[in-house]
């Protein structure tokens, strides 16, 4: 049947209350009302399959864990389990001295008599009893006059009165009476004050005092109007009702018309003290209005509800499991989805409202001050409920550059830039679009990485920074502004499809040196569109990100460009990472310049190239000057063979050269012992030293661990003098088998024929001990220069 053309020829809208005078649309809720939880009744009664005795008492301790004083826990006339609940609550001792126990029974003597029973021996009870008043229903169900149905209410009280003293002269329970004209909202107004007055009389102890008032409840059993309709019943039922101080006025919205919560606000403003509701609105049809909904409105005013849902998901686990009823994933506060956005509008302020509000609140700290949430889209911060940020943006087609930024910041800590943020969206963008679902946040971050090789392993692109040094040195050309006369040097050791290699360039800074580097040896040329970085972490473990944009050499016409980020706790080490990041992006699968091993290390070789065999054979990472050096070695030896050294010839040429890896050397340190003198100032070296089968006791002192050793030799030394000039040192193989290798070029000064002679060689030794492998290294130069020792 379709919908009615004139709906008014079966449906008549409420009559509404001409109030005198309204009060409550100018007030304001400043306090929480006493809660009354009827999840054990009336939410129960609304169950397919009412609750078992195990899961009420689960249900009832989680209540009392929130904080709940007042709980309907049963309808015991209803069923022996329902009766047997209460008599477990009781017999177990289950309640605690400050809860009271409310019991729902009709106005029929015999279910009366029931309800009391189960509650002997309560401490703390409260008697509801309700009859239904409205016109309908006396018509209908009861068959009753207004006097008849007043009669009743009074008769049934009195029975009340009687038989709860008799169980607090025998059992010492104290109870509280509370008398709901059931249909409220559906009744004439005049007349709910009429009865509700009537037994108050018939109830005839109604004091002033918090345990001796009289509850009156309002229920809109079934909601029939608006809510301020709603709001003018109760006002007026507050301004009517006699002795106004000896009762306490509650509310039981349903959500008929899905204002179930509006109407218990506006009737509170209306005058109300108390209000009966479920966790999360279960209940008869639409539901009871929702407590948890209401307790954190409150909440997001600043007004504490007296309640406590700190750890909403465990109370959510409960109430589904025992109402067997899910909850919506948009249910205000309790939905899986109401602190997620998909859009990419709301993603965009909440990353905005997130950043400036972390600026606020630091001010705020810093001189006293509240710090007040403000958060566009989230009117609650969910960790105040113990839900994460983790699911406050999640992204799908209709995410945009902000969120999925954000997404990025709060899993890798990386704050892309602007442009990159936009870059990234697009690929983002594609993949939602194309497999038309929601983008997980594993999907963002694994896209992340493959798209800028983030992350080393199985992300890592083509070429790999090892290690590198960057030197600065005096720019050649005379007519350079100030500030820019430093040319810098790049010196790394790359990983170039696997093999590493050796490359050098320079430039006006390290990612310019960088750069050029990759045009001389791989023929890659690209320029640098935009940079930018910040740290990452704090304190000791902080570390630099870098972000670079890379385009095609020329002029800037194009739209193409690679963006590449790198993470270092060295700032320059970070933005050569993000350049090398960007490069591997923009070349591809294209073909790079293969390193020719085992051909051409004669006069067309480059230094790198040779300096690239010494790695990748001995994991050696020349130093630049002995790099220069041992290519001219390599120069001499070759030109001796027609030009053309094997990749094994070279090779073992730098072992000849350098006596690398030679076990059986002339000399060498027996025992040694370095010692902190001069408050630590100073190193004091003493030991034996072993010249070809003579233990040679020696001992020195300097700045540091070589100058004393050196001073230990100088004056074992047949003749001259002896300096280091360039030392450096780094890590060698992995693990637990990692060890040093130290670099020393040793220069030796002696007099022949009145003038100073300098000649100098370099000397190379691993071991596991940093200052040994320096000592050793000394000891190996000394040795290639050929030097003499006295006893
Ligand atoms: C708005 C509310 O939520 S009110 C609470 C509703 N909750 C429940 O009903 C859950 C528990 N109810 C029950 O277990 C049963 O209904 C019982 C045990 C109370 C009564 O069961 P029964 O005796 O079989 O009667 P039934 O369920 O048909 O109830 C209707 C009778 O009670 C009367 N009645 C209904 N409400 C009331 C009342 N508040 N006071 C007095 N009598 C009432 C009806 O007029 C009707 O009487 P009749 O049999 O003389 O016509
Ligand atoms: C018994 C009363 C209070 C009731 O549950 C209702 O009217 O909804």
């Amino acid at each position: 049947m379709p919908m009615l053309a004139d709906p008014s020829q079966r449906y008549k809208p409420y009559t509404p209350l001409q109030l005198e005078n309204r009060q409550w649309p100018s007030k304001i809720l400043s306090k929480p009302p006493i809660w009354l939880s009827t999840d054990l009744r009336d939410g129960n009664q609304a169950l397919a399959n009412p609750m078992t005795i195990e899961q009420k008492t689960i249900f009832f301790q989680t209540l009392v864990k929130c904080g709940f004083k007042e709980i309907e826990v049963a309808y015991p006339a209803a069923s022996d389990t329902d009766f047997g609940f209460v008599r477990l609550l009781i017999g177990k001792n289950l309640i605690p001295d400050d809860v009271w126990v409310q019991v729902l029974t009709p106005a029929r003597e015999d279910l009366i008599r029931r309800t009391i029973e189960s509650v002997s021996g309560c401490k703390k009870a409260i008697l509801h009893m309700y009859n239904a008043t409205c016109p309908t229903f006396r018509q209908v169900v009861f068959r009753n006059s207004r006097e008849e149905t007043v009669e009743l209410a009074i008769k049934h009280t009195k029975l009340v009165r009687q038989l709860t003293d008799e169980c607090t002269a025998q059992f010492g329970t104290q109870f509280r009476y509370e008398y709901s004209p059931e249909t409220f909202s559906q009744t004439e107004p005049d007349f709910a004050v009429q009865i509700c007055d009537a037994v108050k009389t018939a109830w005839g102890r109604a004091g002033p005092a918090h345990d001796d008032r009289i509850i009156f409840n309002l229920p809109a059993t079934v909601e029939i109007g608006p809510p301020n309709h709603y709001a003018d019943l109760v006002e007026h039922f507050c301004s009517k009702i006699s002795e106004r101080e000896n009762i306490f006025i509650s509310l039981h919205p349903h959500n008929d018309r899905g204002t179930g919560i509006a109407a218990a606000e506006l009737a509170q403003l209306a005058g109300a003290d108390r209000v009966e509701g479920c966790l999360f609105g279960n209940g008869e049809r639409t539901g009871n209005v929702d407590l948890v909904n209401l307790a954190l409105n409150l909440y997001t005013q600043g007004i504490h509800p007296e309640v406590d849902f700190s750890d909403i998901d465990a109370i959510i686990d409960i109430v589904t499991k025992c109402n067997d009823i899910p909850i919506h994933p948009r249910h205000p506060y309790a939905g899986e989805l109401v602190f997620t956005a998909f859009s990419g509008s709301h993603q965009d302020a909440i990353k905005k409202g997130f950043e400036a509000q972390a600026i606020r609140w630091k001010e705020a700290e810093s001189i006293g001050e509240k710090k007040i949430w403000d958060i566009p889209y989230l009117p609650i911060d969910p960790a105040d409920i113990g839900c994460s940020y983790e699911a406050v943006i999640r992204v799908n087609s209709q995410s945009g550059k902000g969120g999925i930024a954000y997404l990025v910041k709060q899993h890798l800590g990386l704050d892309m830039p602007r442009r990159m943020q936009i870059a990234f969206y697009l690929v983002i963008q594609a993949i939602a679009d194309l497999e038309a679902r929601e983008v997980t946040i594993e999907d963002i971050t694994s896209t992340f990485r493959k798209a800028y090789h983030y992350g080393g392993g199985s992300y890592q692109g083509r070429l790999v920074l090892k290690s590198f040094r960057l030197m600065s040195e005096p720019s050649a050309d005379p007519d350079t502004n100030e500030g820019e006369e430093e040319r810098r040097m790049f010196d790394g050791s790359i990983y170039v499809d696997g093999t590493l290699r050796i490359l050098r360039g320079e430039g006006n800074g390290p990612l310019s040196a960088l750069l050029n580097a990759l045009k001389t040896h791989l023929r890659i040329d690209y320029s640098i569109k935009s940079y930018s970085e910040h740290t990452l972490g704090e304190g000791q473990t902080a570390k630099a990100a870098s972000y670079v944009e890379l385009v095609p050499p020329g002029p800037r016409s194009t739209s193409e460009s690679w963006w590449g980020v790198g993470v270092d706790s060295d700032i320059a080490g970070s933005g050569l990472r993000a350049v090398l990041s960007a490069v591997n992006s923009a070349i591809g699968d294209r073909a790079l310049p293969e390193l020719k091993l085992s051909v051409g290390f004669g006069t067309s070789s480059g230094q790198s190239d040779v300096a690239s065999v010494i790695v990748n054979s001995l994991h050696l990472e020349l130093p630049r000057r002995l790099q220069a050096s041992f290519f001219e070695v390599v120069q001499r030896t070759a030109e001796t063979s027609d030009g053309e050294m094997t990749y094994t010839d070279v090779v073992e040429l730098f072992k000849e050269t350098y006596k690398y890896g030679d076990p059986v050397g002339r000399y060498s340190i027996q025992t040694f012992k370095m010692d902190n003198v001069e408050n630590g100032t100073r190193k004091a070296f003493s030991g034996v030293l072993e010249v070809e089968g003579k233990q040679i006791p020696i001992s020195g002192e300097g700045n540091g661990p070589l100058s004393a050793f050196l001073s230990a030799i100088h004056s074992h030394v047949e003749k001259g003098t002896l300096s280091i000039r360039e030392y450096s040192e780094h890590a060698i193989g992995e693990g637990t088998e990692v060890k040093a290798v130290s670099y020393v070029e040793l220069v030796h000064e002696v007099e022949v024929e009145r003038k100073t002679k300098k000649v100098s060689t370099w000397g190379i030794a691993a071991d596991t001990d940093i200052t040994g492998s320096g000592l050793m290294a000394v000891l190996a130069a000394a040795e290639n220069l050929g030097l003499k020792f006295n006893a």
